[in-house]
């Protein structure tokens, strides 16, 4: 099977993923294929004693959850997407079939069923092609699922609950997610990994190939060549019936339909989701949600004192976009919005703004612009807003940076521009023995210290006052320049990399490889 041709079969199709499920959105946004995602309202409540086998459930509802979605677009704008996705993956241990559980007592007891024993995952996959005519819709629905055996160590009462108390099982198929803390339950695994996160990507993308080479033969041409020769004629005549509408018109006429704009309407859009996430921020609707009982959007409404139809809206738009998750019982956060209070983002595009200060001009203005101009005009509390935003963006990636090089030759480090230190601090717990020094204006620094975190290692990390432009830069073995470039025109950029080219302590290399070795750019 080659890959890259199947997925790019769909490239020039709208492609609507039916899932809210932000593992399932990873996996093929990660495999290359581009897609809205427009989550399914189908209530996962079909009989399960009705279906012969646990896989039989999963691929209904995963069919039923795709339906419903390409039925409601195709009433909203009487044109239905090319293609809808949908998924449903179940766990199925002596004869039960277990989904997610609802609250902490059902997580328990999945896992304490699942504790020492193997048990099989089951994604069920539909693929539904569309066609909308005459006010119509019709459909043609590819199905199949996927079976991964799993076995899991003998859990302690103390773990599972440890488990539990992480919040992490609430939205998994069985109560764990295999791709985080939950993978530690695991001994060993039978199958496809990813079926069991989620999505079987690898038998997706065969499944694709069956149906857009029903004849076994996979098109090596680029697919500029596809484009400009009318539709599916040139794949040897051979046609299925999931092939589509679209395929059918374009081969009538001769013409190619013109390609769906996807990366462009991603781009008009994610204005839209940026806003609709700082404003869910701006209303605290993730601290409300986080670590309580789901909430519906009236009460959600209710405490917030906004209108109850903008709110489900704004719900709404949230679980599309991953942050929050929405059953029978209401919303409440996923993963991603418990993530470790990034949600002071939004502090930095309001404040800026009512300062009168030209808003940064970073994506969300990490820095706003060169701070020792800019950050004058700041008021106090812009300044603190501009920190909270810069120290929860720092903190969401600090470890993926600090784990991205082996530092471990370093002895010293020094963040200029620094900050909060929250990378500095993620680099001392990365590198035991490494000592760094955040370099960053004495106004910034004064504001720091209600941001340093308890525990360990935190004698690692010092702060410096002083302007990486007019004072000397504290000697290091490394100099981290994280954030900070972006913010100033080429001449101040290439002043500031001669002069850390400057401090850089010569090494066996040569200048400019030495210069390379001790500095990292993020
Ligand atoms: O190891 C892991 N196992 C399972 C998961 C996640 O579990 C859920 C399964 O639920 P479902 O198939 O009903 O999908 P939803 O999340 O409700 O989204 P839909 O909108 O598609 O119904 C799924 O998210 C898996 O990714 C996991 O993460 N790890």
């Amino acid at each position: 099977m080659v890959l890259c041709p199947v997925i790019r079969k769909l490239l020039h199709k709208r492609v609507v993923l039916a899932s809210a499920s932000p593992r399932r959105q990873e996996i093929l946004r990660q495999a290359g294929l581009r897609f809205e995602v427009v989550p399914s309202r189908f209530k996962e409540t079909l009989p399960k004693a009705s279906f012969p086998t646990p896989p039989a459930y999963a691929v209904e509802t995963a069919k039923q959850k795709a339906l419903e979605v390409a039925r409601r677009m195709h009433q909203k704008d009487l044109r239905a997407p090319d293609v809808v996705i949908g998924a449903d993956t179940i766990v199925a241990v002596g004869g039960l079939i277990l989904e997610k559980p609802v609250d902490k007592q059902d997580a328990y007891s999945m896992l304490s069923r699942l504790s020492g024993k193997e048990h099989s995952v089951f994604t069920g996959v539909a693929i539904v092609h569309c066609c909308s005519r005459d006010g119509r819709l019709d459909t043609d629905v590819s199905e199949f699922y996927e079976e991964t055996r799993v076995q899991f160590s003998e859990l302690s009462e103390e773990l599972l609950w440890e488990y539990i108390d992480s919040g992490e099982p609430m939205d998994k198929a069985g109560g764990y997610g295999i791709q985080a803390l939950g993978g530690m339950l695991v001994e060993q695994v039978h199958g496809d990994f990813l079926n069991v996160v989620g999505f079987p990507l690898n038998r997706f993308c065969k499944k694709l190939a069956e149906l857009y080479y029903p004849s076994g033969r996979e098109d090596p041409r680029p697919a500029q060549s596809h484009q400009g020769r009318g539709g599916r004629a040139e794949d040897g005549g051979e046609r299925t019936q999931a092939a589509g509408p679209e395929e059918a018109v374009s081969n009538r006429t001769g013409h190619s339909p013109p390609p769906f704009p996807t990366g462009l309407l991603e781009l008009v859009d994610s204005f839209k989701a940026s806003k609709a996430l700082f404003t869910a921020c701006k209303l605290k609707v993730f601290d409300l949600l986080k670590d309580g009982a789901p909430l519906k959007a009236v009460d959600v409404a209710g405490k917030l004192g906004t209108s109850a139809c903008g709110t489900g809206r704004l719900l709404d738009a949230c679980v599309a976009l991953g942050f929050l998750q929405k059953t029978d019982r209401g919303y409440s956060n996923t993963e991603t919005a418990n993530l470790d209070h990034p949600w002071d983002l939004s502090a930095r595009p309001e404040s800026a703004g009512r300062d009168g200060a030209d808003p940064p001009d970073g994506a969300l203005g990490e820095r706003a612009g060169p701070p020792n101009q800019a950050s004058c005009a700041h008021s106090e509390e812009t300044r603190l807003g501009l920190l909270r935003a810069m120290h929860s963006l720092a903190k969401l990636t600090a470890r993926h940076v600090a784990t991205a090089f082996d530092l471990s030759r370093f002895a010293s480090a020094c963040d200029l521009g620094g900050c909060t230190g929250a990378l500095a601090h993620a680099l001392a717990r990365e590198y035991p023995r490494l000592r760094v020094t955040v370099f960053d204006l004495p106004e910034v620094l004064q504001h720091v210290a209600g941001f340093q975190p308890d525990g360990p290692r935190t004698e690692q990390v010092s702060f410096l006052p002083g302007d990486i432009f007019e004072d000397s830069l504290p000697e290091a073995d490394l100099y981290v320049v994280s954030r900070i470039l972006r913010d100033w025109p080429d001449g101040k950029v290439h002043e500031l990399l001669s002069r850390v080219a400057r401090a850089c302590k010569p090494g066996e290399a040569t200048a400019s490889t030495s210069l390379l070795q001790n500095l990292i750019f993020v």
